[in-house]
């Protein structure tokens, strides 16, 4: 007996406008994300600048629309000012964060030429680690100021006359975890922030900041950082931000499934975090979300943890998690329910880009390829467009170790004029009869993308992924056009997204 859902649709029940920046992505100095990443010349595809076109390619595919940089863990001890100037003026420097002998060869010129080339909207990160205002100023005003003062004449010296004009801004990383170099309890850190948040916004009143939230909601500290940080920014940053990673754990499939339920309630309560902190404060102003580091990371079960990585040079292979179709599944998972937090969420970051927990991978000197992972990506932030919609979603449960009972169905919808896009996952092992409601509404869905899992480990290399892909990504056609209703049967553990139009009868 296949499991029943239904799922309710109407284009007057919306969540809000999507942020096109919820697609956004990472690149950090960790491993070979940026050298024979983003960057390698001497590469057979590498355009004049060094920057690999295969990558570029593959990048514009996934439909990344911001990239954040340089960090993640590595910012927190990154002296800017070296990564700047002539090349062969640079020196190197002990990354702390990940122990790898940092040559400076790319810096923040570099990267944001690249982004601008590629389209890609930048979203910087200022050191608070090691670091404080004055080095936070002064990097804005590197990368935003006109001519006529100390930085930025420093960045058109360095051969860049125009403003980048960089929009979004973090205010450190992860500084409620242990591992940070110059980790801070909430009070430090929310004082330090606001201060260089403000230094920040004295030198562009235009750009938007981001405070660290938690690291992951397993934080002791979690609940109670996000609102003592917020009380000490309250009026000086826009969003505050959220990371996670979900992993199978002891062969714990459904729990594994489940992480989209995890990442809801991880939502719900950080909104509810800021929220308490808007009641405390009588104010109107709402801190929205910006989830810059999300994604499936084998960190408790394969990560030796940054203090046990050797000391290392020229980009070693650090956290080049290998996906497989299962976790494909759970990326579409995790992406329907970023859609239905549309409204809070204007900034999201698939961790990472390229070969770093990523859906990109290379080889130095050879092919550039997808993971499983990057058709889900690619396939949403393609078609969901618009508005996300007001799913009403009932469902069979089934009951998980970590997360207790999740539904079995989950969905989301985004309309764009009268262009929709249904995003549906099948969590049970049994197929799933969806019962999409859509009273006094004609939905005509075309042909769209299916990915199924399957109990194969993940194996490293382009021909495996190559093959998994045959295997379970899938074109699949969309039911006949039907107004009231229309019935779709998923298959197991499946994520499926069906573009089409939407015409009230
Ligand atoms: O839960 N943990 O143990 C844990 C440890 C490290 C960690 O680092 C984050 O993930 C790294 C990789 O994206 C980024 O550089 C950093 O911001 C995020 C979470």
């Amino acid at each position: 007996m296949p499991q029943r859902a239904t799922v309710l649709l109407h284009p007057d029940f919306r969540v809000g406008q999507i942020d096109r920046r919820l697609f956004g992505s990472f690149v950090e100095h960790l491993g070979r994300a940026v050298y024979t990443g983003i960057y390698e010349p001497g590469h057979e595809t590498a355009d004049e600048h060094g920057f690999r076109r295969d990558v570029a390619d593959l990048t514009r595919e996934l439909g990344a629309t911001i990239v954040r940089y340089p960090g993640g863990n590595f910012v927190s001890n990154y002296v800017w000012e070296d990564g700047v100037g002539p090349v062969e003026d640079r020196r190197p420097f002990i990354d702390l964060a990940w122990r790898t002998i940092e040559p400076n060869t790319i810096g923040t010129d570099e990267f944001l030429q690249w982004a601008e080339r590629e389209g890609i909207e930048p979203m910087m990160a200022v050191n608070l680690g090691t670091r404080g205002v004055a080095a936070a100023a002064a990097l804005v005003e590197y990368c935003n100021g006109e001519a006529g003062s100390r930085w930025a004449d420093l960045r058109i010296a360095n051969g860049r006359e125009k403003p980048y004009g960089v929009k979004l801004w973090c205010l450190g990383n992860e500084m409620d975890g242990p591992w940070q170099i110059g980790h801070k309890d909430a009070d430090e850190y929310g004082k330090l922030a606001a201060e260089a948040g403000k230094a920040m916004r004295l030198v562009d009143q235009s750009i938007e900041l981001v405070v660290c939230g938690s690291s992951s909601m397993a934080m002791d500290t979690f609940g109670a950082w996000e609102q003592t940080v917020l009380e000490h920014t309250w009026d000086v940053v826009d969003h505050v931000s959220m990371h996670a990673y979900y992993e199978e754990m002891d062969g714990d499939r459904a729990s594994f499934l489940g992480s989209g339920t995890s990442m809801d309630r991880f939502i719900r309560r950080v909104v509810a975090s800021a929220d308490a902190v808007a009641a405390r404060r009588r104010s109107d102003k709402v801190v929205t979300l910006s989830f810059d580091e999300w994604n499936v990371w084998y960190l408790q079960s394969r990560f030796p943890g940054e203090k046990n990585l050797p000391l290392q040079r020229d980009a070693p292979r650090i956290i080049e998690d290998v996906y497989s179709a299962l976790d494909a599944v759970v990326v579409g998972d995790l992406l329907v329910t970023l859609l239905n937090h549309a409204d809070r969420i204007p900034v999201a970051c698939l961790a990472q880009l390229v070969n770093v927990i990523a859906p990109i991978m290379t080889e130095p000197g050879g092919p550039a390829w997808r993971q499983p992972t990057f058709h889900p990506f690619a396939t949403t932030a393609r078609l969901a467009r618009g508005t996300a919609l007001d799913l009403r979603v009932s469902a069979p449960t089934m009951s998980t170790t970590a997360h207790g009972d999740v539904p079995l169905v989950t969905a989301a919808a985004t309309l764009d004029g009268d262009d929709v896009a249904v995003f549906l996952v099948n969590r049970s092992a049994e197929p799933a009869e969806v019962e999409l409601s859509h009273p006094g509404v004609t939905l005509t869905l075309g042909r769209g993308v299916q990915v199924t899992a399957d109990h194969e480990p993940a194996v490293a290399g382009p021909e495996h992924a190559a093959a998994v892909a045959d295997r379970h990504v899938s074109e699949v056609d969309g039911p006949a056009s039907a107004t009231g209703s229309t019935v779709l049967t998923l298959a197991p553990e499946s994520w499926t997204a069906l573009p089409g139009t939407l015409t009230r009868a």
